[in-house]
């Protein structure tokens, strides 16, 4: 674990509509394909910083994570910084049951430094359930719950300020307040 940890936000707000969120951020958040290699279209290098990477047990997923993944003896956790040409741009969860770990996928617990998107767009076994959106604080954020040849694993990201989501430049990009 890195010495600078800091815990990943747990307290995000769930939006029931996209309609909440401004167009030009929906755009980002309802990104379908590799969110680094998007990334990658603003910036020369993408890099991820690994924070905390380690099997939990089922109680110590959040009651929310419980919700949207299968009953498992343990689950992959990786929380990781992501990079744009060294500015942090989004903090990453993924949480990752047991029973997914299976034949090339428990390549997944050995990622490191390497972006989870170059694994899982590598192929064509991945295919995504669904999308949430979210905010936490005054950040924009997603949850997603992905499959690989159909083996759940989920996702959380947290859009930084720094990050392009933001640079559309009008205010409506900035995420309201009031809940
Ligand atoms: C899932 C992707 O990978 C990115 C990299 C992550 C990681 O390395 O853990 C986590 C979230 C993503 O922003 C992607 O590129 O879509």
């Amino acid at each position: 674990m890195s010495e600078s940890y800091v815990p990943f936000p747990d307290a995000i707000h769930w939006f029931e509509f996209s309609s909440d969120v401004p167009p030009s951020v929906v755009d980002w958040l309802l990104e379908m394909g590799s969110m680094t290699r998007r990334f990658e279209q603003h910036c020369s290098t993408v890099s991820v910083t690994p924070q905390k990477e380690c099997f939990i047990e089922h109680h110590q997923l959040s009651k929310e994570e419980a919700e949207q993944l299968p009953m498992s003896e343990r689950y992959w956790l990786r929380e990781i910084v992501l990079f744009g040409d060294d500015v942090p741009w989004l903090l990453g969860r993924t949480v990752i049951p047991l029973e997914t770990l299976t034949g090339d996928d428990q390549a997944l617990v050995d990622l490191g430094t390497l972006p989870l998107g170059r694994y899982l767009f590598s192929g064509n076994h991945l295919s995504r359930d669904y999308i949430h959106l979210g905010q936490q604080a005054k950040y924009w954020a997603r949850r997603s719950r992905l499959r690989l040849s159909d083996k759940p694993l989920l996702l959380t990201e947290i859009f930084l300020p720094a990050s392009p989501v933001y640079a559309s430049g009008d205010d409506a990009v900035k995420p309201t307040t009031e809940k």
